[in-house]
């Protein structure tokens, strides 16, 4: 099936998904979100992909959940269409997914920029959850996610103000990982992307699985979970070549096994 709200394309190894409602600065609509969704399932899947980006344009990351759309909404439509569940899939994609964040990032921008692996910001970048000013709160993991990136403090200013937070002060506060100039977003991204991409990808997502733990599970489990997959590593042939090559002083030729 065709996409009409993203642009997908693939880089290399790297898939990427650009946003492409730029008239409502990247607004979440329903649409969007499913293809979104649909499009990183598709690259998961896809044994050719080593890893995704997604971005949006210069001026809007996304600018949110489609105020206009979901205004209307009832109580009662919201429990049963269970809204913005659908986007727990795209935490279930196994491979790494980088958000490439240039200018707003805000509601649902913020939301979904957060439920990628790891952030890289353009300096033009700026995350809020405003939705406290449109008579709501975060809907999209927000108000948990916001809070275990950057503390309570913070985060609760942010949704109780609906302040924004500029590239330095999201770097400083350890949302994203890194600032590069805007004109150089996508570059970037896809160059990290298309490093990761080179690695094996088992001990990639098994990697990322393991990080991702971290967030849902106490300290002496979580490194029990990593001691586990650390040791099942060794059943791969990428972990025979990849010390291998290093004793040898060559490049690693992973076979993804
Ligand atoms: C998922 C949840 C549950 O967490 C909920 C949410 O995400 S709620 C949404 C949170 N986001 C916001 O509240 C931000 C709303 N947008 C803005 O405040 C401003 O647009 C801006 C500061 C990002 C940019 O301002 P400006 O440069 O002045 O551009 P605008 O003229 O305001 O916008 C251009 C165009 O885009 C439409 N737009 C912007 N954001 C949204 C949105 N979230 N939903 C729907 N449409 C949006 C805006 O209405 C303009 O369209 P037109 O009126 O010109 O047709």
């Amino acid at each position: 099936m065709a996409y009409e709200t993203i642009l997908v394309e693939t880089r290399g190894r790297v898939g990427l998904i650009t946003l492409d409602r730029p008239k409502a600065l990247n607004a979440l609509n329903a649409q969007v979100q499913d293809e979104i969704v649909r499009a990183a399932k598709a690259f998961d899947e896809n044994a050719k992909i080593g890893a995704i980006v997604i971005t949006g344009s210069e001026k809007a990351f996304a600018a949110g959940a489609d105020i206009k759309e979901m205004q209307p909404k009832t109580y009662i439509e919201t429990y049963m269409e269970d809204m913005f569940s659908d986007w727990d899939a795209l935490t279930r994609v196994r491979k790494p997914i980088i958000a490439a964040v240039a200018g707003y990032a805000l509601g649902g921008g913020c939301e979904l920029a957060m439920m990628c692996d790891f952030i890289i910001a353009a300096d033009n970048a700026r995350f809020g959850q405003p939705e406290i000013t449109i008579g709501v709160m975060p809907g999209m993991g927000g108000s948990q996610r916001l809070t275990r990136f950057v503390g309570k403090s913070k985060a609760m200013e942010m949704c109780l103000t609906g302040r924004m937070m500029d590239a330095e002060e999201a770097e400083r506060s350890g949302l994203v990982s890194r600032i590069v100039p805007a004109g150089e977003l996508l570059e970037e991204a896809l160059k990290v992307a298309g490093k990761i991409a080179e690695f094996s990808m088992p001990a990639v997502m098994m990697t990322k699985e393991a990080v991702n733990r971290a967030y849902e599970t106490t300290l002496s489990e979580g490194v029990r979970f990593e001691r586990r997959v650390f040791h099942a590593m060794f059943a791969l042939d990428d972990q025979k070549e990849g010390m291998a090559a290093f004793s040898e002083k060559r490049t690693a030729q992973f076979k993804n096994r």
